[in-house]
């Protein structure tokens, strides 16, 4: 029998239908749409009601030639001649399930833990439904959804074998890019389909949902493949081009920022020649998405209300195929910004993270490096190997800050080795940097050729490994140069020479003063 092609799994559901659509014509739309793989799922139908739409929805799936799996119950699936079951992890265990089904049924099991994909390994289930992911209507769920996040490792305990995995709840034809592209793993395992009920059985038309969502998980397969390569006199010139186009595109770099830098933030994005815009209400995220082309978000000063615009806000920007810049300052500090910053990346995806040691190790659940308040204590004793494995964990750019900065894209990662002690004497160097990344990544998302043509990009595809390394040079150069000027003489004077000197850096200055190599591994 055909391997089943899981990328498109309808889990139908009779009570989520509109008013006035049959469940087969919902079928049969969805079907026609680009479903893949059929389960029918009946929580409250008697037997006898469950057979009749289960019979139904098989002499539809055959005409199709579409598999149909039926849940929880094996006497059903014998009964229709289903492909497969599924079960859940208090229903029939899989070995007993297996000695009752003809050789050949796929089993499929959901899985909520890690211990329970390893189960579901060693039973050797055919495929493992992973969720929730999000929260969802369509069910009471018994535990919190997991997110994006959780799902690369439980991916990872699946490599080598041949389960199959799908990722299941609330998932949606506007949140599907930030799934695939999130939950792969670090050993680039990815989900082999997605499990939908609502975005499609409550659609009024099926047969678009099926349609969108079946091309934004094409786009994601091909979009996780695509990789660019580049040398260290490639990055540079890159970076310098980028760095031209801010001054010449001057994007609208949109900063949810901490109250401390707000000013000196908005000041040095005007002086690399993009346009700041401050704003933090959740109420106008959706209509700034539209108008701006980047966004940073620093949780320097994070109060729960400017989470919510946090997280709104980034979810726009994903839509609107922008990168998004998020510096999680003080990660460390709090429960309360570890589980926001953990929240926002469940959310949205961020396209470059930057960070000092003691954040980014609080980040990545490391103690090789430790943080006084915002402030990093200790480095890491491969920093580079560091940013390297972190890029791939968080699949974006990553930025490690501190008297060598190192930048990768999971890679390659170059060291930079420019800069001031002034420059980290005065408060929030760190995050004024983050404007600079936000404003060099709006300018090389619009310069980006692949524009609009990829529908499971949440970016249009800038270089923005390119963008962070100019950024990074941009700021520490200018700070060489302010530090020099005859007008400086401490910290006070230090900021508007800084601010000056960005305003008139010219590319020049950088490709001669640029102290940057790539590290080998
Ligand atoms: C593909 C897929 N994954 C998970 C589930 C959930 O199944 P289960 O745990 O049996 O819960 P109910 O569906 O019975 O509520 C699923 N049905 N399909
Ligand atoms: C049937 C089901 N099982 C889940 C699990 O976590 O195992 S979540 C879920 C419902 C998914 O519905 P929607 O696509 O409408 O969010």
């Amino acid at each position: 029998m055909d391997p089943i092609d899981f990328s498109l799994y309808l889990v139908t559901d009779r009570a989520l239908l509109p008013v006035g659509k049959t469940h087969l014509e919902t079928l049969e739309q969805a079907i026609i749409g680009g479903v893949t793989v059929v389960q029918i799922r009946e929580k409250t139908a008697d037997t006898a009601e469950f057979l009749r739409v289960a019979q139904e929805s098989k002499a539809l799936c055959d005409r199709y030639n579409l598999p149909l799996i039926i849940n929880d119950r094996i006497d059903i699936s014998l009964a229709v001649g289903a492909r497969g079951v599924h079960l859940g992890q208090t229903d029939m265990p899989i070995d007993i399930a297996r000695q009752l089904m003809p050789t050949g049924t796929i089993i499929g099991i959901s899985c909520n833990t890690l211990d329970e994909v390893r189960r579901a390994k060693e039973a050797k289930a055919d495929y493992v439904g992973l969720g929730a992911v999000w929260s969802t209507q369509t069910k009471k769920l018994t535990s919190p959804p997991i997110g994006v996040r959780g799902l690369g490792a439980m991916l990872d305990v699946l490599s080598g074998s041949n389960i199959k995995a799908v990722a299941i709840g609330g998932i949606k034809s506007t949140n599907l890019a930030h799934l695939m592209h999130g939950s792969m793993s670090q050993l680039e395992e990815c989900l082999d389909g997605v499990a939908v009920v609502s975005d499609i059985v409550a659609a009024p038309d099926p047969m678009k949902a099926a349609q969108r969502l079946k091309s934004i998980f094409r786009a994601s397969r091909i979009v996780a493949a695509k990789r660019i390569p580049t040398s260290r006199d490639d990055i540079l010139t890159k970076a310098l081009t980028i760095m031209t186009a801010v001054r010449s595109l001057n994007p609208l770099v949109h900063q949810m920022t901490n109250v401390v830098v707000a000013n000196q933030s908005a000041n040095i994005t005007l002086a690399l020649g993009a346009s700041p815009i401050m704003a933090t209400a959740p109420e106008e995220m959706s209509d700034l998405s539209k108008i701006s082309h980047a966004l940073l978000v620093n949780i320097g000063t994070l109060v729960s209300g400017s989470l919510q615009g946090m997280l709104k806000a980034g979810h726009f920007v994903n839509t609107a195929r922008n990168p998004i810049i998020l510096d999680p300052v003080g990660v460390g500090a709090s429960e309360f910004r570890k589980n926001s910053v953990n929240e926002l990346l469940n959310s949205w995806q961020a396209t470059v993270i930057k960070g000092n040691a003691g954040e980014l190790a609080a980040l990545a659940g490391s103690t090789e490096a430790e943080s006084k308040g915002v402030d990093s204590l200790g480095n890491f004793k491969d920093p580079a190997l560091f940013t390297r494995q972190l890029s791939r964990k968080e699949r974006c750019v990553v930025v490690l800050t501190g008297e060598t900065d190192y930048i990768s894209d999971g890679e390659r990662v170059f060291m930079l080795k420019n800069g001031h002690p002034l420059l980290g004497s005065i408060t929030g160097s760190g995050c004024v940097l983050g404007s600079c990344i936000a404003s060099y990544c709006a300018a090389a998302n619009l310069l980006a050729s692949d524009g609009d043509q990829h529908e499971g990009r949440l970016n249009r595809g800038g270089d923005f490994l390119s963008a962070a390394v100019g950024a990074v040079l941009a700021l520490t150069v200018a700070s060489e140069l302010a530090a020099k000027r005859g007008d400086v003489h401490g910290i006070g004077s230090f900021l508007p020479a800084l601010i000056d000197e960005l305003s008139t850096l010219r590319p020049e200055a950088i490709r001669r003063l640029a102290k940057i190599e790539e590290v080998g591994f």
